[in-house]
């Protein structure tokens, strides 16, 4: 045990701590989505406080927010002493980084022991070990996402002295649990494109000489508000997006910045935005406002497994495209597994987002009719743009709900071999996969970015027949607690439980 952490020992540990209590703790295991463990200890036994995004051997301090029976939930405000598995790295650390310091090969092993535990606890697969498949690293552990959303404040949290500066002009990430103070980013945080970060210092240093001011969280006034980059990693381009707001608008020369942006990054920024954006209600999308390109391309273009897709700064489109095609290529896998050929057959791609899995499944068939679904309706128009630039005429692309299309349709029904299925982090309802079940397809293959909604589904699969074959997990997101997983599910008449049974 770490000499500087006291244990502490009481009758009843649960009333050794209170909700919104800050306390320091030395994390001693690791559970699933990037919980740390720690243990208060008691004559009753332990009590458990899980941290997130915090590793074994870490001293934190945390602050208490949900408080149980048998076990608290904290968040992380510090990491005061490091686990001696963490070793130095040349970046700044950011929240949205939490494992930085831990070697990839050790976060790979921590996500896969953990994540195989939740579906042997939420989806009651005692045997997971002989279904898993296999563990998929991301090509690259560092500089591999291909958006960012910087925030300006004038209120900056001070790495160097932790302290909080008002009147300040800061550029970078929101400081740990904070809304409102901003970590200014000096170097490249690790996740995203190494000269545009090195550089973003600069790009600072040009706004706040405009004299204009860098937005207050808490009052909700200040003209400058984010800056948001996309990447294409197969064109080295970048697409930049300035969200300001209309107050001091005619004071701001965008021109000379978008002449600053191209003489600082060369011929690497493929376009440059300016987003006037007044909404300041807490959800509001920041990118939502009025758009004006000031110059080169509102898109920069992709390629994925030989296809090209079009990016616009509001399509949703995989942040790990390098790793996404490593995800894809098991879940093609998985699909054609056999001889299922899909020839002569229907194949649903629902949640099919900008459509790229069922334009990957077109160009792997002869003859099978692709269905692609997506509630975004913005999400289905670049399917089918995207679709007619690879040349791909097999796919229908619907923008609906999922479950009210198959509804719409049932013609459907008993006519799909194969269904893929990559909902969003919540899941699928259960009412939306009651009715995906009973299209009767002989394999599903599910990708989910949230593993405990997919092995919470995979037991109402498996009431209806669905035997998860094989699970693969890839690592999408290095230095996050987050984890992709893909499924192979197979009808099985034989585990189809009656009535009674249930
Ligand atoms: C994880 S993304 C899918 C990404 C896509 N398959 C890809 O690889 O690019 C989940 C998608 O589900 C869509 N979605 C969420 N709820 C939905 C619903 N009820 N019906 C249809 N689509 C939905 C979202 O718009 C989002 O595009």
């Amino acid at each position: 045990m770490n000499p500087f952490t006291i244990r502490i020992f009481a009758p009843n540990s649960e009333t050794l701590v209170n909700r919104g209590q800050e306390i320091e703790l030395e994390i001693t295991g690791f559970a699933f989505g990037g919980n740390g463990i720690a243990k208060l200890g008691s004559e009753k036994g332990d009590y458990v406080l899980f941290v997130q995004n915090t590793f074994p051997g870490q001293r934190v301090l945390a602050k208490v927010n949900k408080k149980k029976k048998r076990y608290a939930e904290c968040k992380l405000l510090k990491v005061i002493e490091r686990s001696p598995q963490e070793t130095k790295v040349p970046y700044q650390e950011i929240s949205g980084a939490p494992y930085i310091h831990v070697p990839p090969a050790l976060q790979e092993e921590h996500k896969q022991t953990t994540t195989l535990d939740i579906y042997r606890r939420l989806g009651n697969f005692q045997d997971i070990q002989e279904r898993f498949d296999s563990f998929i690293s991301s090509p690259n552990h560092y500089n591999y996402r291909n958006k960012m959303e910087y925030s300006f404040s004038c209120i900056e949290h001070d790495i160097e002295t932790d302290e909080e500066i008002d009147d300040a002009f800061a550029l970078g990430f929101k400081h740990r649990g904070t809304w409102w103070k901003v970590e200014s980013l000096n170097k490249e945080s690790g996740l995203f494109d190494a000269e545009w970060e090195n550089k973003l210092k600069e790009v600072r240093e040009y706004l706040k000489a405009t004299g204009l001011p860098a937005w207050h969280p808490p009052r909700k006034e200040g003209f400058f508000r984010h800056i948001v980059v996309r990447k294409s990693f197969d064109q080295d381009q970048l697409l930049v997006n300035l969200v300001t707001s209309s107050v001091g608008q005619e004071q701001f020369d965008a021109e000379a910045f978008g002449e600053f942006l191209k003489t600082t990054f060369g011929g690497r920024i493929a376009g440059f935005q300016h987003t006037i954006n007044d909404n300041v209600a807490d959800r509001a999308k920041i990118e939502n406002g009025n758009c004006s390109l000031v110059f080169g391309s509102n898109i920069v273009v992709e390629k994925l497994l030989g296809l090209e897709f079009e990016i616009s700064m509001e399509s949703f489109f995989q942040t790990n495209p390098k790793s996404a095609e490593r995800l894809y290529n098991k879940a093609m896998d998985y699909v054609f597994e056999g001889d299922n050929t899909l020839n002569g057959e229907v194949v649903m791609d629902l949640f099919c987002g900008t459509g790229t899995i069922g334009q990957i499944l077109s160009t792997r068939t002869e003859d099978a009719e692709i269905i692609g679904v997506d509630i975004v309706e913005e999400a289905i128009t670049d399917a089918k743009r995207n679709a007619k630039r690879n040349g791909i005429d097999k796919v229908k692309f619907y923008a609906a709900d999922v479950g009210k299309f198959l509804l719409e349709y049932p013609e459907y029904q008993g006519k799909i071999g194969t269904i893929i299925l990559d909902p969003p982090r919540a899941g699928i309802a259960p009412k939306t996969l009651k009715k995906v079940i009973a299209l009767g397809a002989q394999r599903i293959v599910y990708i989910s970015c949230n593993p405990s909604t997919q092995a919470r589904d995979a037991e109402q699969l498996r009431q209806a027949g669905y035997d998860m074959r094989k699970l693969s997990l890839v690592d999408q997101f290095p230095h996050t607690g987050h984890i992709e997983a893909v499924a192979q599910f197979e009808f099985d008449a034989s585990m189809v439980k009656t009535e009674e049974e249930n």
